[in-house]
């Protein structure tokens, strides 16, 4: 690949909101580019997105970077760095992370939907980032599609200019080869110092089973070269670079990378964890002495516990956790034990879409069955010993007698819905405690601003809005303060005895009504036992929820009239493999469903 000057590089993102067609048209430029072939195309639906998981659910987890050449119209060539960005909110840490290795954005918007809620959230991102905005507006092949209304939008919402929006189908590819241009003559080129010492950006990190710990950079200025030796200004380690190269998509080695380039470096770096994001990489003997601005550290808000449902499976799940931490080092867990669940581990995540997807591939690639308790967040409590403390697992909750006061943090939630659902929609943030902030319009659709307390929002307010609004509503939040909150932790008794794996702490006046649906749905779910099965919800030594399963005698041979042995003997085969999806709890044992069930319920 040639080597271009300075001023014809270009460096950008593709911001959208999730479907709008991100990685349909990264594809596509990579194709109109020549960084792929055809027929490495075909059968490679959306190269960008690496992981079994982001291509079958279709959205993109990890931030990639790809090189593309590209002959402008002027007559010369130009090198793109394309990044990839996650659309979804829980990884909005990693957009402003990609961002910040960049000059300029496309903005896509679907021109059958128009604006949406992370359309907003990606694009304020962007123009945090001094990003230059090229607004492109995508599915114009589509019957329903209102290119006009929406370029109207983007001026009323966001405020930029859409006049010279550039028109396309990345499906069809209609239009693409305009944006080509655009990202020429519309974006800057990136500006750097060659002669000066390297600083470079730690953008990204992972790890590859072949290379070991991939890392990826942006040189800002000066050059990191193959066989130097660097230092990573933020852990004060310093390293031998032993590759130097950039993603077109497929892996390509050079000797050197200059200022404005992103691309890759390899050297002896064990774990993924050594590397920190944002971290600023210099020369090892003559170091800058400023760092670059880094970036916010991805911290975990949601939180629960993860068990094999089959006790033996613990240490494959150790280890799963393990491989699957290495490449996402915002995952946290450390073991737990339950009295219920035995040995499993307490997972933290960005949010609860992180932690679907984490629990799908742990079940997925490491055929793992496991049980997840209720998820929570992370609670300030102030003790009456003047102490403070944070404690994210109901478990961990000291006596109530002990507790001045609890905080629980609050989110502000952005919502864009069609207006036959906002009554709906409203009515959902009013039950889970919100305060509304803000009702505006975009175009026909009507955009709401609530407070809400996170802990409302990791049980089920995502499916819950998209039920109610027939999957029309898109969401958005951002965490905002802690407020002081009238918690209680809320225990689940089965035969008299507390299950920890139910306990949650839910908000005094919620707790009733999610007991009582707790209770109802464990009823239905743990099988007759030979004696009767009291199953409470209870505040301290309180019951607010009560019900019984009742006594039977379940003596599956008692068909069998003491005839075929063998017969009777498979049936007793049958009822023992049954047995083993229960955990045994005291005298009781209750089916895995009842766990799963019993936390999904909604109020
Ligand atoms: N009709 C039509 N469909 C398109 C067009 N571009 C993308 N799509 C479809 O829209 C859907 C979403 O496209 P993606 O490229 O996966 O969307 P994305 O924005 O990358 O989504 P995330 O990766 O989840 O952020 C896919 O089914 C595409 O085939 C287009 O121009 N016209």
């Amino acid at each position: 690949m040639t080597t271009v000057p300075i001023s014809n590089i270009r460096n950008f993102s593709i911001v959208a909101h999730i479907d709008h067609g991100k990685s349909t048209l990264a594809d596509r430029l990579i194709q109109m580019t020549g960084g792929l072939t055809d027929r490495e195309m075909a059968g490679k639906e959306q190269v960008l997105d690496s992981m079994d998981i982001e291509r079958e659910r279709g959205i993109t987890i990890k931030a990639q970077t790809v090189r593309l050449a590209y002959r402008a119209k002027d007559g010369k060539d130009y090198i793109f760095n394309l990044m990839d960005t996650p659309g979804h909110v829980d990884f909005a840490y990693e957009v402003s992370r990609s961002l910040a290795a960049c000059e300029g954005s496309l903005l896509v918007v679907d021109a059958s939907q128009g604006v949406e809620a992370q359309t907003l959230a990606n694009v304020y991102h962007a123009l945090d980032a001094g990003h230059e905005i090229v607004p492109v507006l995508n599915k114009v092949d589509l019957p329903a599609a209102e290119p006009e209304k929406v370029k109207q939008q983007i001026e009323d919402v966001i405020g930029i200019d859409a006049s010279e929006s550039v028109m396309i189908s990345a499906k069809t590819g209609l239009g693409v080869p305009d944006v080509l241009e655009a990202i020429v003559t519309r974006l800057p080129p990136p500006k750097g110092d060659r002669e000066a010492t390297l600083k470079a950006l730690l953008v990204d990190s992972w790890y590859d089973v072949y290379l070991g710990v991939v890392v990826l950079i942006r040189v800002v200025d000066g050059v990191m070269k193959k066989g130097s030796r660097v230092r990573m200004m933020g852990t004060g380690a310093a390293y031998d670079i032993e590759r130097v190269g950039f993603f077109t998509p497929k892996m390509t080695q050079v000797d050197e990378l200059g200022p404005g380039e992103i691309g890759f470096i390899t050297a002896a770096i064990k774990e993924v964890a050594d590397t920190r994001v944002g971290d600023t990489i210099t020369d090892d003997k003559k170091p800058v002495t400023e760092m670059l601005a880094g970036f916010k550290p991805a911290i975990p808000v949601v939180f629960c516990g993860l068990f094999p449902a089959d006790a033996d499976d613990f240490e494959t799940l150790r280890a799963a956790m393990g491989k699957l931490r290495l490449n996402d080092a915002s995952f946290s867990y450390e073991m737990e034990t339950s009295a219920a669940l035995g040995f499993g581990f307490r997972c933290g995540f960005l949010g609860l879409l992180h932690l679907e997807i984490i629990q799908e591939r742990l079940s997925r690639e490491f055929d793992l069955n496991l049980i997840a308790t209720a998820p929570s967040v992370i609670y300030k409590m102030s003790l009456t010993d003047g102490q403070e403390i944070s404690i994210h697992n109901p478990v961990d909750m000291p006596d109530v007698v002990k507790i001045a006061e609890i905080q629980e943090p609050w989110i502000e939630a952005t919502i864009l819905t069609p207006d036959e659902y906002l009554g709906s929609v409203l009515k959902l943030c009013q039950d889970r405690r919100g305060s509304q902030k803000e009702l505006t319009y975009v175009g026909s659709r009507a955009m709401v601003k609530y407070d809400l307390p996170l802990n409302e929002v990791v049980f089920d307010f995502y499916d819950r809005l998209k039920s109610v609004s027939k999957g029309y509503a898109s969401f958005d939040y951002h965490l905002t303060d802690y407020k002081p909150a009238d918690l209680v932790k809320m225990q689940i008794l089965v035969n008299n005895e507390p299950v920890d794996a139910l306990s949650m702490l839910v908000h005094r006046t919620r707790a009733e009504g999610r007991g009582r649906a707790m209770v109802e749905k464990m009823k239905d779910l743990i099988p007759p036992h030979m004696f009767q099965i009291p199953i409470q919800a209870a505040i301290g030594g309180k019951v607010i929820a009560r019900e019984t399963v009742r006594a039977l005698r379940k003596d599956v041979t008692a068909k069998c009239y003491g005839g075929d042995i063998t017969r009777k003997r498979k049936l007793l085969e049958k009822q023992k493999e049954g047995k083993k999806k229960m955990r045994q709890f005291g005298k009781v044992d209750i089916p895995q469903e009842a766990f799963i069930a019993a936390l999904k319920v909604d109020s």
